[in-house]
């Protein structure tokens, strides 16, 4: 029978030996203390699936969190602590008693003035952009979104383009080359040898990398190559067609085959609202056109006509992608001061 969360309280933990080896706890010495280290893998109505320990030790466990954490969030990606039954086995469940400091945090608002954060994802070092060349067409309104969201929260852009037996990546390549994001090019469905898998691998080896994408842009079908057994290992169903299909509304942490680095699949969005981050620092996360503010009045917004940006990306500074970069700059100050109306 399930347990019901009320089964659990401190008369209940029992500990297990951790690599340090712990020891029991004695009754005046606090949970956390004793507590066995595990990150967050998939969250799903207030359970939490947790990978712990190493190697042959290794297991996935099942967890709630502790009462004591408060309203604290905790999110795929997070690095917790955990008491209770750590076991692994099908009935446990264990509880969560600390978060421990976050490297890095994606985050967005469901739109620009929304002051609700989604945690997106914990600890992720890289943020892959993935596209469509083609059905669906790009939209680099979103993929600016993404690249802002990705600065803001420290995290590295891979620009990760599918389908390219469908469209030439050629132009969608050279737009963006001033920014010198770092780009892959993907076929799952052109001849053989041309899929492109292997320079996404080489980007994602060693480093978290989380997913975020348009809906349709074959994000799945990158998660399912990559890593064949992956929505299996997690306990996420599989449709009768073998595609990988997670109902959860939330991202799931999948370790790449050989161990060497993880990717965080995320459900397909179609906006990406910045609310959170500072207008001021708008700018600072278009690095293309940054260099083109160095003639601006002083305390320019960047959205008004004395504005040195306009010439300075008619005169090709920042590219072809230039004009669309500044539009997208311009829609992104626009959004976050919606007296200006948009
Ligand atoms: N031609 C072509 N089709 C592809 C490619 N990759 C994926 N597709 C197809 O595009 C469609 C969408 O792919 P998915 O992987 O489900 O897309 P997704 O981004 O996960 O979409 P959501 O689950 O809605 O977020 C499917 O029919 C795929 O078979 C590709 O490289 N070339
Ligand atoms: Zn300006």
């Amino acid at each position: 029978m399930a347990r019901s969360p009320r089964d659990y309280d401190e008369s209940d933990v029992r500990i297990r030996p951790n690599k340090r080896g712990s020891r029991p706890r004695s009754k005046d010495r606090p949970a956390h203390l004793d507590a066995v280290p595990g990150m967050v893998t998939a969250v799903d109505r207030g359970r939490y699936t947790v990978l712990m320990g190493t190697d042959d030790d290794e297991r996935v466990v099942l967890a709630m969190r502790a009462r004591e954490l408060g309203r604290k969030g905790i999110v795929v990606g997070d690095d917790v602590a955990l008491v209770g039954d750590v076991s692994g086995s099908p009935d446990a469940l264990a509880r969560i008693v600390r978060v421990e400091p976050r490297r890095t945090l994606l985050r967005r608002t469901a739109d620009d003035t929304d002051p609700v954060e989604r945690v997106i994802v914990a600890n992720a070092d890289q943020l892959v952009v993935v596209s469509a060349l083609a059905n669906p067409e790009p939209r680099p309104r979103l993929i600016d979104r993404c690249l802002v969201a990705a600065y803001d929260a420290g995290m590295s852009p891979l620009l990760a383009l599918t389908k390219a037996d469908l469209a030439d990546p050629g132009p969608f390549l050279s737009s963006y080359a001033p920014l010198e994001v770092p780009a892959v090019v993907t076929a799952t469905r052109g001849p053989a040898g041309t899929d492109g898998l292997d320079g996404l691998r080489d980007a994602l080896r060693g480093r978290v990398s989380v997913l975020v994408g348009h809906s349709g842009v074959g994000k799945s079908t990158l998660v399912n190559a990559l890593v064949p057994d992956a929505y299996r290992a997690t306990g996420v169903v599989n449709d009768v067609t073998g595609r990988g299909r997670h109902t959860s509304t939330s991202a799931v942490a999948l370790r790449l085959p050989g161990g060497d680095g993880w990717v965080i699949d995320t459900p397909g969005i179609r906006s990406f609202g910045l609310a959170h981050v500072e207008p001021e620092r708008i700018i600072t996360h278009f690095p293309d056109l940054e260099a083109g503010t160095d003639n601006c009045p002083r305390g320019c917004s960047h959205d008004e006509e004395e504005c040195a940006l306009d010439a300075w990306v008619a005169e090709g500074h920042a590219g072809p992608a230039g004009p669309s970069r500044l539009e997208s700059l311009r829609r992104l100050l626009r959004a976050r001061t919606p007296e200006k109306g948009d």
